[in-house]
Order: C-alpha cells, then sequence, then structure tokens
C-alpha cells in the first residue's frame, strides 16, 4: 500500500473507493486519480523529456503519478506550468521547472477539463487558466485530457452550466460583453472573485467572462470558437477543438472508460501497473523530504 501520506482529499462525496492499493478517496476523487494515474502510465514515457502539465482538481494525480516514476525517469525532464497552481506542483514536487518559450515544442501535455464531448472537443477554463493551457496544449506532440466521469457528455454545456470561458483584456471586457449580449449568450457575465472584492483576474492580469451558449451552438463548438475570437478584445477562449488525442475519464466502478480522437473507445476494469513505475518506494520518498499533499496543491475556490 503506498500513496499520499496522510492525505485524504475533499471531493464533494463521501462514498469512498476501497482499493488495496490506494488509499481512500471519496469517489470522485477516486475517479480523477484513476484517470490521471492510467493516463500517465500510458503516455508519459521515459523517452518524454519536455512535459505540460495542465491546471485544476485532477492534475496533482498527475504530478503525483510522475513523481512515483522515480528519480531516474525524471532527472532529466523539464515540466513546463499552465499557471501558478501547476507551477507550485512542479517545485514541490521536486521536478525541474521550465517555461514554454524556452521549451516551444512539448512531447506531452497532460491536462484536466470541465467537459468533454464526443468529438473531445473541450470546455477548459473553470479555474481561469485556459490561455497558458492551449498554447501547451498547441506545443505538445501529444495532448490528453484526465478527467472524472461527470465530465464525460456527447454535447457541451450538457453538465458544465456556467458557459465558455472567455478571457478578456481587461479594458475591453464591457464591450465584449456587450458583443456576447448581441450574439447569443444574453446571461453571459464577468466572473467575480470569491474571497476578493471584484473580478477574477488571471496569471496573465487579464479578465474571465463566463458566456452560456444555446445546445445549438454548443453542437458545433468550432464554429462558436472562430466567431468568439474573432471579437477584438477577446484574448482565449476556453472551447479546445480537435485538440485532445485520447481523454480519460476515471469511472466510479474504478474502471476507466479511454475515448480516441478517431472515434475509438476503450472500457478499461482497473489500472494497468497499481504500484510505482519501476520501484515500489512510496511516490514521495522521492520528493527529498518535501511531500507532495494533494490537499495543498488543490486550486482554491
Ligand atoms: O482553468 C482550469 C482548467 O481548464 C482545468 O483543467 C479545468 O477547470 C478542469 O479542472 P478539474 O480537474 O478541477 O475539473
Amino acid at each position: 500500500m503506498w500513496g499520499i501520506a496522510g492525505s485524504e482529499v475533499n471531493g464533494g462525496d463521501s462514498t469512498e473507493l476501497t482499493t488495496d492499493d490506494a488509499p481512500k478517496l471519496s469517489a470522485i476523487e477516486g475517479s480523477k486519480r484513476l484517470a490521471a494515474w492510467t493516463a500517465v502510465d500510458r503516455h508519459v514515457k521515459s523517452e518524454h523529456k519536455v512535459i505540460g502539465i495542465g491546471s485544476g482538481s485532477t492534475v496533482p494525480y498527475v504530478v503525483e503519478r510522475i513523481v512515483a516514476q522515480g528519480r531516474e525517469a525524471n532527472k532529466d525532464r523539464v515540466f513546463i506550468p499552465t499557471g501558478f497552481q501547476s507551477k507550485e506542483l512542479i517545485v514541490k514536487g521536486n521536478l525541474l521547472l521550465g517555461d514554454v518559450d524556452q521549451y516551444p515544442r512539448i512531447d506531452v501535455t497532460v491536462d484536466g477539463a470541465d467537459e468533454v464531448d464526443k468529438d473531445l472537443n473541450c470546455i477548459k477554463g473553470g479555474g481561469a487558466c485556459h490561455l497558458r493551457e492551449k498554447v501547451l496544449a498547441e506545443a505538445a506532440d501529444t495532448f490528453i485530457v484526465v478527467a472524472d466521469y461527470r465530465k464525460n457528455s456527447d454535447i457541451l454545456g450538457t453538465t458544465y452550466k456556467a458557459g465558455v470561458p472567455i478571457e478578456v483584456a481587461p479594458f475591453a471586457y464591457a464591450k465584449v460583453l456587450q458583443n456576447l449580449h448581441a450574439i447569443g449568450s444574453p446571461s453571459a457575465v464577468l466572473r467575480m472573485a470569491q474571497k476578493k472584492a471584484g473580478p477574477v483576474v488571471s496569471d496573465n492580469g487579464n479578465f474571465i467572462i463566463d458566456a452560456p451558449f444555446p445546445e445549438e451552438d454548443m453542437q458545433d463548438p468550432y464554429t462558436l470558437l472562430t466567431k468568439l475570437k474573432m471579437l477584438t478584445g477577446v484574448v482565449e477562449v476556453g472551447l479546445f477543438c480537435h485538440m485532445a488525442k485520447a481523454a480519460y475519464f476515471g469511472n466510479q466502478d474504478g474502471s476507466i472508460t479511454v475515448r480516441w480522437l478517431d472515434g475509438n473507445r476503450e472500457e478499461l476494469s482497473s489500472l494497468s501497473s497499481p504500484m510505482p513505475v519501476g520501484d515500489e518506494k512510496n511516490p514521495l520518498d522521492y520528493a527529498n523530504g518535501n511531500d507532495v499533499d494533494v490537499n495543498e496543491l488543490e486550486p482554491k475556490a
């Protein structure tokens, strides 16, 4: 038995997964971890030296599994963050930090998603990180999405109701809001901060608008994306179209659904290699005493 010492991650429900090889987590957190670990085992290979790390509550499990590959596997790798949170994960995991201006070509980027449709188009940006996330997804030879079962949809907007996250230059937000109201999103709003008066400010110093669109628009996210990108003042849109090679969804029963860009689908009954790759040591032993506690690394609301 191994895992993150002393960390039971709170996931919003209290059902527990009870596998022998892992600490007990809520069903949702267990699903995130299954997706993340399986994707890392299959796509973060020894020949991959430049690795993009996404943002959100699923990504700490990605970093956890990469750390578990061991010091030898990670010693000549560089990790590129998509924002403050993933930078912290990389640093606390004792992994080498780089940036995309040094490494504009990335071997593989692994990231979460707010929702994924039948064609692997994604809504991203629930954590306001989608500009950097899209740059790292586009810079990567392989872009892989990891999520729990709630994100697996046919049409975007089915479960993620907040709308399409749109990063805007602050001085242009009122004009862009007006544009959005006029083109089919009458309830588009500026995202406000929870524990600060005023709007959410992204890692790039910009504002975020959340723009819900009707199902007919969400059925063709690429057309919507091109329309939104034409609005002056829009920096980036949280619709990721035709980018992901595969999406991994952890399920409540401990299985994993993998959907591929070519339409193929796999149902895996469980994690293929439950122990850390090449070593049975607790992965946190590799962090030179800097334990990676995913509770600490969860994005703060
Ligand atoms: O801006 C945030 C990102 O796009 C996240 O990857 C997305 O919100 C999914 O996060 P989570 O894994 O917490 O559902």
